[in-house]
């Protein structure tokens, strides 16, 4: 029996337990990286809130210089803003460094935790990777934590244990529900060739499978992502998986066309997922939900 089917067999929850499950959210995020400019900033914000639909969540992650512009830009309409990363404390002398609670100060909702490039550039662990998303969800922001294997680890049949051992450090937090999770394969990151749709399909249903063995709910009604080399071409092929809620965008993020053509994706597909009214609950309330 899969971990996923032996899930749905545990204890039911108690009513408290049930209020604090989160619903899933189809969503497109758009992260531009080290790249962009205030000018990318008032194209592509203004672009986006033109189709940008209540129910479906549309998220741009500019380089933190720019946070504050887009978020003043995106303020009353239903463009999302998201930082790339977040410190792990509140406040104190940590120079370059910034807080969740400065996020929400500008409006932010989301912040990307534990991306690949920073696990590797930076030498972020798991453990700090949960401390930052802890943070977040003091503050109020909803992480995007990422996880994901890299190419060896694939080719070895490693997947499941590396997403189990990330997995596990996030589910020491007591309000891991809130959590988005975005699956990044590394090796699909930046080549142009996103994972084949029954690898990504697995290893969601895997996530999902995972969280199910402490909360069946919680399970099936957390928001994953896809993110590695998605573009308007595949979008509908991964939106189409029934435990795909959405995508984390790198490359194609930075031009509005094709980010445009994605999200317009994700819209057609946003009855097989998501709740109608989810994203404005995801921007808001997850806190209290
Ligand atoms: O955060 C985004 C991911 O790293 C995917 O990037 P990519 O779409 O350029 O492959």
């Amino acid at each position: 029996m899969s971990l996923f089917a032996r899930a749905v067999h545990t204890t039911p929850l108690t009513a408290p337990d049930q209020a604090r499950v989160p619903t899933r959210v189809r969503m497109v995020v758009g992260n531009w990286k080290m790249h962009g400019s205030l000018a990318l900033c008032r194209e592509m914000v203004p672009a986006m809130a033109s189709i940008a639909q209540p129910d479906t969540a549309l998220v741009l992650c500019p380089p933190a210089p720019y946070l504050g512009e887009v978020a003043r830009l995106a303020a009353n309409t239903d463009v999302q803003c998201c930082a790339q990363n977040v410190a792990d404390a509140h406040s104190g002398a940590l120079t370059g460094e910034w807080s969740a609670g400065m996020l929400a100060d500008l409006g932010c909702r989301y912040a990307i935790v534990g991306h690949s490039e920073r696990r590797r550039h930076y030498h972020e662990t798991d453990h700090m990777i949960a401390a930052k998303a802890q943070a977040c969800l003091e503050a109020g922001i909803t992480p995007i934590v990422c996880v994901g294997e890299s190419w060896v680890q694939h080719q070895t049949g490693q997947t499941e244990v590396v997403l189990q051992h990330q997995l596990g450090t996030l589910l020491a937090l007591p309000d891991w529900r809130r959590l988005i999770i975005a699956y990044e394969p590394v090796w699909a990151i930046g080549t142009g060739v996103a994972a084949q749709p029954d690898t990504v399909e697995a290893a969601h249903r895997y996530i999902r499978g995972r969280f199910a063995t402490r909360d069946p709910i919680a399970g099936n009604s957390m928001t994953v992502l896809y993110g590695g080399s998605v573009n308007a071409e595949n979008a509908m092929q991964l939106f189409a998986l029934p435990d795909v809620d959405g995508a984390l965008v790198g490359s194609a993020s930075l031009q509005s066309d094709a980010l445009m053509q994605i999200y317009t994706a994700a819209l057609r597909h946003g009855a097989s997922a998501a709740t109608p009214g989810a994203a404005h609950r995801a921007r808001g309330d997850q806190a209290t939900e």
